[in-house]
């Protein structure tokens, strides 16, 4: 027994000295990158702990330059607040760093998120890139505008009572519901009930879904995250002993994570099932005479693949979001995206073409999950023209074929990110409106020119300048992504700073969140002054174009930047259209958490004050939600 306990000992002891040693080694290595300094091991989590990762790379910016190491675990990570540098480091580098999933089941089914288009990488990323852009046309945003209203109108009604009863309302959580009912009808076509009031049947199960995700948001940073989280960091060549152990033995961060993901993954497989059983149902027979033979399955799947190999990476990127707001809307977009995603996506865009209408908003669950085939009878399920079906039936018809797990994949991507991003965005418009009346007054009076009665489109976002540059401001102080990160694949050319040269293997983050709060490139950076993205506010602009990165940039830019604006533009519209916005007390400066997202640490509270139909000239009352 003494035998083990001194070996034991003495490994751990050897442990710890090549731990010291490579990390003395790295320090060495990287020194002309300036940074905070930090012990083996705990690195710079304490201080990261301590302020949140935001506000401490802030810190260190100021501190140490536009350019700076930290040290996390066991490995430095280059961190670029400098517009410029971010800017060549979206565009030269396109694979992202993808740390391990821990699942507390030992299957790890959950984990297959990480085929996602976020999280993959090389030659899958590229053919899941080219997939997944159709969506994104404005043909596809144009068909979507109608259901985003709706969404967007049955948030006004729902916020009456509180108006009416001078309440305050968590704001976020209730932009939660909507952006959440906007994804199921866009991604799937159906009604994921995360809108229904408490009477309705189906309220848990949207209110199930809408937690599970709150929780892989609020769950998944290594500094809310399982405890485990931080072990990966210092042991990333253990990853597997890691994973082991957390299956095995999950705290309850990991297993509340775990189920989480479980539901979402649930939701999306039960969705998928219902459409194959659709697609085999009696009334399916004319639609599968129409599909094609295996010849031409053949050929369109070579086609598909020959189009993801060809496509320029500026092709997988598409239109990028412009400083200046737009004036008008979807104009050129489509442009720069076309070529790449019609070659690689024929097949989905004649569907998408066949599905003239705007995806149906299905009642999904009038029946048990697992009853799919009786739902498909009856008509329910995933609808054509939205996401899911776009991207079954390309695999139907011999186009990319992607495996289940990897379109389940997808899809559960699409809730996660078209649902807390958009209602962060959303959230902080209106706190930053509340807390400015200026900005509030000047909101009310744009969208009054609008009538309160008549059906928003995608074209009517550029009747709303003020509204878009509200947005846009919001996303400036409050990137919802604080980061984004790529990792070095090959040799690059550049140095990063003098002396440390972008190596194979280095994890560079860009940080918007930093050089978006810069004096150098903001005049009165941390005020709220959405007039910079407008021609009149030019001496509040930016002094360069790349200052602004809340998408993202390179090939690897957010997908659904148009989507996330059309929403949002609309849903600011709507909102203030039937109200202004009281804070209430304690709430500024607004407290902020870093988890997948950066979000309201305590949720946004406001009392919604009704605007009455008498503030605006001739406008109709707001039309009441379609059931
Ligand atoms: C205000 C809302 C949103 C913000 C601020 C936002 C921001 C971002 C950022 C910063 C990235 C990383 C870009 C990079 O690495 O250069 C990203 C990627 C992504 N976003 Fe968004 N996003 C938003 C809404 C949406 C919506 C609504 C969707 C889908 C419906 C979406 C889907 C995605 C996907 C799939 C990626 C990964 C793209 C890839 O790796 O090729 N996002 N987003």
């Amino acid at each position: 027994m003494e035998g083990i306990q001194d070996a034991a000992a003495a490994l751990l002891v050897a442990a710890g000295i090549v731990t010291v040693v490579l990390w003395a080694l790295d320090r060495w290595k990287y020194r002309a990158c300036p940074g905070p300094f930090a012990l083996p091991l705990i690195g710079n989590l304490v201080p990261i702990l301590k302020y949140g990762l935001h506000e401490y790379l802030d810190m260190c910016r100021r501190k140490y330059g536009r350019i700076f190491k930290i040290y996390l675990g066991s490995a430095h990570f280059f961190v670029v607040a400098d517009p410029e540098v971010a800017r060549a480091v979206n565009n030269r580098l396109v694979d992202r760093f993808i740390g391990p999933q821990l699942s507390a089941d030992p299957s790890g089914k959950d984990s297959d998120q990480l085929l996602g288009l976020a999280t993959a990488n090389g030659e899958e990323w590229r053919a899941l890139r080219l997939s997944w852009q159709p969506a994104f046309q404005s043909g596809s945003l144009e068909r979507y505008a109608a259901l985003m209203d709706e969404c967007a109108l049955r948030l006004v009604e729902q916020l009456a009572p509180a108006a009416a009863e001078g309440r305050a309302v968590d704001i976020w959580r209730s932009l939660g519901t909507m952006t959440m009912g906007v994804v199921g009808g866009t991604a799937f076509g159906v009604s994921l009930h995360t809108m229904d009031d408490a009477s309705s049947p189906h309220y848990e199960e949207g209110q199930r879904l809408l937690t599970a995700s709150a929780h892989v948001f609020s769950s998944s940073s290594f500094v809310n995250g399982s405890l485990y989280q931080p072990l990966l960091l210092i042991f990333p060549k253990a990853v597997k002993a890691v994973q082991w152990l957390a299956a095995r033995l999950p705290d309850t961060r990991l297993v509340r994570l775990t189920k989480a993901r479980q539901l979402i993954r649930d939701v999306s497989a039960d969705l998928i099932a219902d459409w194959r059983a659709s697609a085999a149902a009696p009334g399916a027979a004319a639609r599968r005479a129409s599909e094609p033979s295996a010849a031409d399955a053949a050929k369109a799947e070579a086609e598909a693949a020959r189009a993801a190999a060809s496509a320029t990476l500026e092709e997988l990127q598409g239109e990028a979001p412009t400083l200046l707001v737009e004036a008008t809307a979807g104009s050129a977009s489509d442009a720069a995206t076309a070529t790449a995603s019609e070659a690689g996506s024929a097949a989905s865009d004649a569907a998408a073409a066949a599905a003239a209408d705007a995806p149906r908003t299905n009642e999904r669950d009038q029946a048990a999950p697992a009853a799919g085939e009786k739902r498909a009878a009856a008509g329910l399920g995933v609808a054509p023209g939205s996401f899911l079906s776009l991207m079954l039936d390309r695999k139907a018809r011999g186009g990319a074929r992607f495996s289940d797990d990897v379109i389940i994949a997808q899809a559960n991507t699409f809730i996660l990110a078209g649902y807390e991003t958009t209602a962060n965005a959303l959230s902080y418009a209106v706190y930053a409106a509340a807390a400015n009346p200026r900005v509030q007054e000047r909101l009310a009076s744009e969208v009054d020119t609008f009538g309160r009665g008549r059906r928003m489109g995608h074209s009517d976002l550029a009747a709303f300048p003020y509204a878009q540059a509200v947005i846009k401001e919001a996303l400036r102080l409050y990137p919802p992504a604080i980061m984004t990160n790529r990792r070095v694949t090959k040799q690059e050319g550049f140095e990063l700073v003098p002396g440390v040269k972008i190596k194979k293997g280095m994890s560079i983050f860009t940080a918007p969140y930093c050089f978006h709060r810069d004096e150098a490139y903001w005049p009165r950076p941390l005020e709220f002054l959405p007039e910079r993205f407008l021609p009149e506010g030019s001496p509040l602009a930016p002094t360069t174009e790349s200052a602004w990165l809340a998408f993202g940039g390179g090939a690897r830019m957010c997908v659904g930047w148009r989507f996330a604006m059309q929403e949002a533009v609309l849903a600011l519209v709507r909102l203030f259209q039937a109200y202004t916005f009281e804070l209430s007390p304690g709430q500024v400066p607004l407290k902020l958490r870093q988890g997948l997202t950066l979000s309201p640490a305590e949720g946004v509270w406001v009392t919604p004050v009704a605007r009455g139909a008498a503030d605006v000239p001739g406008a109709a009352p707001v039309a009441p939600a379609a059931a």
